[in-house]
C-alpha cells in the first residue's frame, strides 16, 4: 500500500506532526522540539505523558489529521518505562508515518528503541525510522557530573538534521509502507518488555528528600513529579517514587537531593561519563 500526496494532510509544505512523550528532565521533550524544527512542522496534537493524569485518561489524539507521529522517551534500565508502554500501546497510529526517538544518559539504550519500534509496529505505525540522542544522565549531578549539558549543541544540530531528512522523505518520495513484520529479536524484545517488573532508581540510588532549611516552598517538585507522589509538606509516597529525578533537576534552591546508594554505583556512573557516544538517527530507504 502506498500513501499518496493527496492523502496525506499537507498544504503548500507544511507537515501536520503529533507527538507523544514522556520526559521527566525535560531532554526528550527538548529533542523532539528541534527535530521539529528540522521537519518545519506545526505540531497539531500532542499527548506529554509524563504527568499521572495524562497517562491514566486515554490521550485525546485526533492522528487521521496529521502527516508524522513523533514518539519519544528515555530509556529506563534499557527499556521503555512501563507505564508509558503501556499508554502507548493502546494507540492506533493509523498507518501514519511514525519516528521513533529515544534518549539515553551515555550508557545504552540496549533494548529501549528496539521496544518503541515493535510498539509503533505492532499498533499499525508506518515507521519512518529512529534516532537515539544522549541526555543527562537523570542521575548526574555536580559531584558526579554524567553526560552533563546534553543534550548539547552537537546532539541538537543531528536533531534538526533528522528532522530535515524527515521532511525530505515525506515531500519528495513516494512514503510506501515499511515492512511492518516484527523480527524474532522485535518479538523477544516486546515479550519481555511485557513481562518484566517497572523498572525504577530506587535499587541505585536513594529516595529525593527535601532539606527544609533550603526549601522555599515553591512547589515546583510537587507540580512536576510524574507519579504525583510529593506531598503538600514535600515528604515522598516511596512505594510510589521512581527516582526519575524531576523533582531534584527543577529544585531552585538545591534543597531536594537524592545520592548514589554506594561507592559502586558512584564508580559506574564516573565511567559511563567518559564514554564519548554520539546521537544518531537511521532512516531507511523505503
Ligand atoms: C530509572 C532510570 C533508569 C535509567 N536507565 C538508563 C539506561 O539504562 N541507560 C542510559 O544510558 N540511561 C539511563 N537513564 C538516563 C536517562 O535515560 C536519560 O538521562 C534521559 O536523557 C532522561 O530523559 P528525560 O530528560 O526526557 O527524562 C536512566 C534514568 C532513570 C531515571
Amino acid at each position: 500500500m502506498v500513501l499518496k500526496e493527496e492523502q496525506m494532510n499537507m498544504s503548500s509544505n507544511e507537515i501536520k506532526l503529533a507527538t507523544v512523550f514522556f520526559s521527566p528532565t525535560g531532554t526528550t521533550k527538548k529533542v523532539i522540539d528541534y527535530i521539529a524544527e528540522g521537519i518545519g512542522g506545526e505540531i497539531v496534537c500532542s499527548a506529554d505523558l509524563t504527568k499521572q493524569d495524562n497517562r491514566e485518561k486515554q490521550p485525546d489524539l485526533d492522528f487521521e489529521a496529521v502527516d508524522l507521529i513523533i514518539v519519544g522517551a528515555p530509556t529506563y534500565g534499557g527499556f521503555l518505562y512501563k507505564e508509558f508502554r503501556n499508554c502507548i500501546k493502546c494507540l492506533d497510529f493509523k498507518g501514519k508515518c511514525v519516528i521513533a526517538v529515544t534518549l539515553y544518559g551515555n550508557a545504552s539504550t540496549i533494548f529501549a528503541t528496539g521496544e518503541m519500534i515493535s510498539v509503533i509496529k505492532k499498533r499499525n505505525g508506518n515507521l519512518l525510522g529512529y534516532g537515539e540522542f544522549v541526555g543527562e544522565h537523570s542521575y548526574s549531578h555536580k559531584e558526579i557530573p554524567v553526560a552533563e549539558g546534553r543534550p548539547n549543541a552537537d546532539d541538537l544540530q543531528t536533531a534538526v538534521k533528522f528532522g530535515k531528512a524527515v521532511r525530505n522523505r515525506l515531500l519528495n518520495t513516494e512514503t510506501s509502507y515499511s515492512d511492518n513484520r516484527l523480527s524474532v529479536f522485535d518479538k523477544i524484545i516486546s515479550f519481555i518488555a511485557e513481562i518484566k517488573p517497572v523498572h525504577t532508581g530506587k535499587r541505585i540510588f536513594t529516595i529525593p528528600q527535601t532539606d527544609k532549611e533550603k526549601c522555599i516552598n515553591c512547589s515546583k517538585c510537587v507540580k512536576i513529579c510524574p507519579k504525583s507522589c510529593i506531598n503538600p509538606d514535600m515528604s515522598t509516597v516511596k512505594d510510589e517514587c521512581i527516582v526519575c529525578m524531576a523533582c531534584v533537576k527543577i529544585c531552585p534552591t538545591g534543597a531536594r537531593t537524592a545520592y548514589p546508594k554506594n561507592i559502586i554505583i558512584k564508580a559506574g556512573l564516573k565511567l559511563i561519563n567518559k564514554r564519548k557516544h554520539k546521537s544518531m538517527f537511521v532512516l531507511p530507504k523505503p
